[in-house]
């Protein structure tokens, strides 16, 4: 028997739900400067001063028990205990943003229409200093007859009261609960007038309003300009692959140089047998060319977490709604796209704080064109092995603008995509974009630390794991069976990843790809990062001898045409080549359906364009 308490953590969208359940268990859930941060529910742990064990969950920000996107409808059905997997919660804590007083205290009023046991954490009173708004915690929690606990989330020391106070109150909580516990009875309430009570009750608790932030202020008056909004989002996005290339050269070099060092050090002491070609060719050459990325996906990872720190991500939503609805999309689906960038799964998953399905599947349906981190090993291979890196215009660093080139790309394919997909199967009206502005906050530097690491962990777990064990398969594949004595191939040519490889090149021979390519597509479907290491382990093998230590890069520019370099960028801007998004596409669409289309429409485009791009550099350059 379970005996813990249930804590569920309840509040409006940014309020510092994730954050709060961060402090309180020591986890690290995502957490970001916008509404819609989280999408499912978070369970987590932890234990009182009193030593009362709390089972705390964390759920999706939601403005009203009636709202109707996927994402809060969780938190409806959690709070009132509609889920079969999970009971009812023994407490409501309700994360109120003490500088947004008047449009929280209204879901506190709905809330509280249901009679379950209540605690309030009024967060964000570090903010509420900075904008001098002062606010009579006493006056509050006499006017809603719920406790209220001042937190600040984000800082040790500010969960401390709570903590403590948690303790405190638990302990009776523990009885209230253990007491009957009734199904809440709920209908949607008539939400003017609570937010009239609402309203009034936020005067009596305020005793100043404090000052409208004048920084905010200035700052949204450039950010949000007509014209100068987005050239700042454009440039920004552009300095940050600019950074992407220039930034990580140097620790790139490093890696490059101890995976070399360890392959020597290996050739040297290993006698030459399959054991030394398995870890020099298939382990070293498969895992080392991709880890060698980190640099690069730190360094993007590192913008766009700040970026959504700082409170910038909702402004750039709002400035891209006008032309995201030029195309039909809602402007919702800025957030999930950008976040898209760094993987397409959880992008996916945040098209659920889009109300309207058909939006929702839109987006989903154009979230694997947009740029994600994986691709990015696959890119910067390719540019550094072919493109020159030459200035240009005395400031622009050529390589960093076909990076540049490649991600717009994307970008413009999805719009188009996604306007056609309007106009045709998901078509109906889509909403504008309501959305409420976070503050601006500098970003938090050991939260961005912390971020990082959490993205360093997965991407060395996938590198150690998944391209591990393909790594190992195909090398496998590519030693056996043993050449023929006579052969005049590399061995790897009579291999079964050989044989395979040439009956894919019937297939991709049109579009420029050779065996080597085709093959290594292949272990790429479990992630395109794979796609590397597979070529590092397959040109490992095909290299005589004395090529061993050489770079893949080097490798490459012996055995590709440039079409064939700029073919393969183009399959790959458009490739549905994860199987994981692939997988929770078909999860979150609830449809096979759905997920054959988004596959075979994908793969048809980077068909056709690696095709292009081929046939018209292979005319050009002769
Ligand atoms: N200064 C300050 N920032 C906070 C505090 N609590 C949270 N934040 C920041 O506010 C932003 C929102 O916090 P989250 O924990 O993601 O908010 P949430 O309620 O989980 O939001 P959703 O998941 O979107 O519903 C993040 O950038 C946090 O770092 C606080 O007490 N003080
Ligand atoms: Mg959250």
């Amino acid at each position: 028997m379970n005996s813990a308490l249930r804590l569920a953590l309840v509040g409006n969208p940014n309020a510092g739900k994730s954050a709060l359940f961060n402090a309180l268990t020591g986890s690290r859930q995502k957490t970001g400067n916008y509404p819609g941060t989280t999408v499912e529910r978070r369970a987590g742990r932890f234990q009182t001063q009193h030593g009362l064990e709390v089972n705390v969950v964390d759920l999706p920000g939601t403005y009203s028990l009636s709202a109707t996107s996927p994402d809060q409808v969780v938190t409806r059905e959690v709070v009132l205990g509609q889920r079969d997997s999970e009971p009812l919660p023994d407490v409501i804590l309700c994360v109120v943003d003490a500088t947004n007083l008047k449009l929280h205290l209204r879901l506190v009023l709905e809330l509280k229409q249901l009679g379950r046991p209540m605690l309030i954490a009024l967060n964000m009173i570090d903010l509420a200093t900075r904008d001098k708004i002062d606010i009579d915690v006493d006056a509050l929690e006499s006017a809603l007859g719920i406790p209220v606990i001042p937190t600040v989330a984000v800082r040790r020391s500010g969960v401390k009261e709570l903590s403590v106070e948690l303790s405190n109150h638990l302990n009776d909580l523990v009885e209230e609960a253990a007491k009957t516990k009734p199904l809440p009875a709920w209908q949607p309430q008539d939400l003017k007038s609570l937010q009239k009570e609402a309203g009034r009750i936020a005067k009596v608790a305020t005793r100043s309003e404090g000052i409208e932030h004048v920084m905010t202020r200035r700052l949204d008056a450039l950010f949000l300009h007509k014209i100068a909004g987005p050239v700042i989002l454009f440039a920004m996005l552009f300095v940050m692959f600019q950074a992407v290339f220039a930034w990580a050269e140097t620790p790139m070099e490093w890696i490059d140089m101890g995976i070399g060092a360890l392959a020597d050090w290996l050739i040297a002491s290993l006698p030459d047998n399959a054991l030394r070609s398995l870890l020099v060719d298939g382990v070293i050459a498969g895992v080392g060319s991709v880890v060698v990325f980190l640099p690069q996906i730190l360094i993007l990872f590192a913008f766009i977490l700040a970026l959504e720190a700082s409170g910038y991500m909702a402004r750039g939503a709002f400035l891209m709604d006008r032309i995201m609805a030029s195309v039909g999309l809602n402007g919702r689906a800025f957030i999930p796209l950008l976040s898209s960038f760094a993987c397409a799964i959880p992008g996916i998953m945040a098209t659920r704080t889009i109300d309207n399905p058909r939006d929702r599947l839109t987006t989903i349906m154009i979230a694997p064109l947009m740029t994600c981190s994986a691709r990015i090993p696959v890119y910067t291979l390719l540019i550094a092995a072919f493109i020159p890196n030459r200035a240009v215009g005395g400031v622009f660093n050529l390589q960093g603008m076909v990076l540049f080139a490649l991600y717009l790309a994307g970008i413009v394919s999805a719009l188009i995509v996604a306007g056609v997909l309007k106009r045709t199967v998901t078509k109906g009206a889509s909403q504008s974009l309501l959305m409420e502005l976070p503050k601006y906050q500098l970003p938090n530097l050991r939260d961005l630390v912390l971020g990082l690491y959490e993205r360093v962990k997965i991407f060395i777990a996938r590198a150690g794991k998944f391209i591990l064990t393909t790594m190992i398969v195909l090398w496998v594949l590519a030693s056996y069976p043993a050449a023929p004595a006579d052969a005049a191939l590399p061995d790897i040519y009579y291999s079964y990843a050989g044989q395979i490889g040439r009956v894919l090149e019937i297939l991709f021979a049109p579009i420029g790809f050779t065996w080597e390519i085709a093959i290594s597509l292949v272990p790429g479907m479990a992630a395109r990062e794979v796609f590397v290491g597979a070529l590092g382990t397959v040109y490992a093998l095909s290299g005589s001898e004395d090529q061993i230590a050489t770079s893949l890069v080097s490798r490459l520019q012996n055995a590709w045409s440039l079409p064939t370099a700029l073919a393969v960028m183009a399959w790959y801007v458009y490739a549905p080549q994860c199987l994981a998004t692939l997988a929770v596409a078909k999860r979150e669409t609830n449809s096979w359906g759905w997920m054959f289309f988004m596959a075979g429409y994908l793969t048809a485009i980077a068909y056709l364009a690696a095709g292009i791009t081929y046939w018209t550099a292979t005319a050009i350059i002769g």
